[in-house]
């Protein structure tokens, strides 16, 4: 680009745009063969490839590496990407996803980021919810926060795990910046903050420091809390930016958490099986035989140290068999076809009295 004349610049883009466009639409011609494709394969075919979807947003990350400096972030590029892929899926099949709602909160932004618009996104209200619409076919995928990095597990999903034998398909991570909203934008006359539990509890310093005298009232979500802020004065949400916009509410400060890597994990809940993409994440609920017994735990996690694996998370349940008997949910790097992940599979049987593999699902992608 050698000129600056404004209306040439514009012209270009004009041209760019035209291009992508033609380009895009190819794209989509080409998504409605390959579902014809699966369709000469399998009679009731899955549409929704996760592993070929990382495939695809890894490469385009890898390709942004290569322009130095970089001209735009991973994280402005792969959301293009991503709604490009949910245009062409849903040409193939529309899919419907539950979601821990009501719409506005972050597992609905959960939600787009990896489905992207394409997707039929139903809101429901619980995490059980979420899992019984999958269970009975009602939406094909289901979202459902696992973990924060400020706050650590959500009981429930864990509980629901269980007793479900739904698959984990994929993660999401989602960066999580809370938002002080209010109908006047005025800081000075707050006397109440709404806001859901963790999200009270993932800016507890930041209150405790700005608004000491102001009351903290839990609501079941930030949605609400963001609704409620909307109907009574001299109150405030603690909520994501899109709840501002969604109840016209004025952004009294944002980024508010305590921690600015605030982020919550999202597991996607399916039926089928993610082939491996060398780049995975599985997750196992696990049960220590002869629990009480000293070493029960070194015992049960030996074998994923031995096989070189790596355990990003662990964390304990009660069993809600026997009193004071806990199941362990851990989360390790690979997949359950990869052979370290296998021969640890195979030690643990003589040290467990559970092993319940909730899946194998391609690593977060930003
Ligand atoms: O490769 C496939 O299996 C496709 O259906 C194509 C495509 C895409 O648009 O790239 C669409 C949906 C899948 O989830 C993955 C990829």
């Amino acid at each position: 680009m050698t000129t600056l004349n404004l209306e040439e610049l514009r012209k270009q883009i004009d041209n760019i745009d035209e291009k992508i466009q033609t380009l895009i639409t190819q794209r989509a011609e080409i998504a409605q063969s390959v579902a014809r494709a699966k369709y000469a394969q399998e009679a009731q075919p899955n549409f929704y490839r996760p592993e070929r979807e990382a495939d695809i947003l890894l490469r385009v990350i890898e390709r942004n590496q290569k322009n130095q400096p970089k001209v735009l972030p991973d994280e402005s590029l792969t959301p293009i990407f991503r709604e490009i892929i949910s245009a062409c899926l849903s040409l193939q099949k529309p899919l419907k996803v539950a979601y821990l709602g009501p719409q506005g909160t972050y597992s609905q932004a959960a939600t787009a980021k990896h489905f992207g618009h394409g997707a039929h996104t139903v809101p429901v209200q619980t995490i059980e919810e979420v899992f019984r619409e999958v269970e009975t076919d009602r939406a094909q995928y289901g979202v459902v926060p696992v973990e924060n990095s400020t706050e650590g597990g959500v009981n429930q999903t864990l509980d629901c795990f269980m007793s479900s034998d739904l698959k984990i398909c994929g993660e999401i991570e989602l960066p999580i910046h809370h938002c002080l909203l209010s109908q006047s934008g005025d800081i000075t006359r707050l006397v109440r903050v709404y806001s859901h539990q963790q999200s009270l509890a993932q800016c507890r310093s930041w209150l405790s420091g700005h608004l000491p005298a102001v009351n903290c009232i839990a609501v079941s979500s930030n949605a609400e809390a963001a609704r409620r802020a909307a109907e009574e004065p001299d109150t405030a949400a603690i909520a994501g930016i899109t709840a501002a916009e969604r109840y016209h509410l004025q952004v009294v400060k944002a980024n508010i958490e305590d921690y600015p890597q605030n982020t919550t994990r999202f597991a996607v809940l399916g039926k089928h099986f993610v082939p491996r993409t060398g780049r995975d994440k599985s997750s196992f609920l696990l049960s220590a035989a002869q629990s009480n017994h000293s070493g029960a735990l070194l015992r049960l996690l030996k074998p994923f140290s031995d096989n070189g694996l790596n355990l990003t998370r662990i964390e304990s349940r009660p069993s809600r068999q026997n009193l004071w008997e806990y199941v362990f949910f851990i989360d390790l790097d690979g997949h359950i076809e990869d052979e370290a992940v296998k021969t640890a599979l195979d030690l643990l049987t003589t040290h467990a009295s559970l092993v319940k593999h909730l899946g194998s699902y391609p690593r977060a992608i930003a």
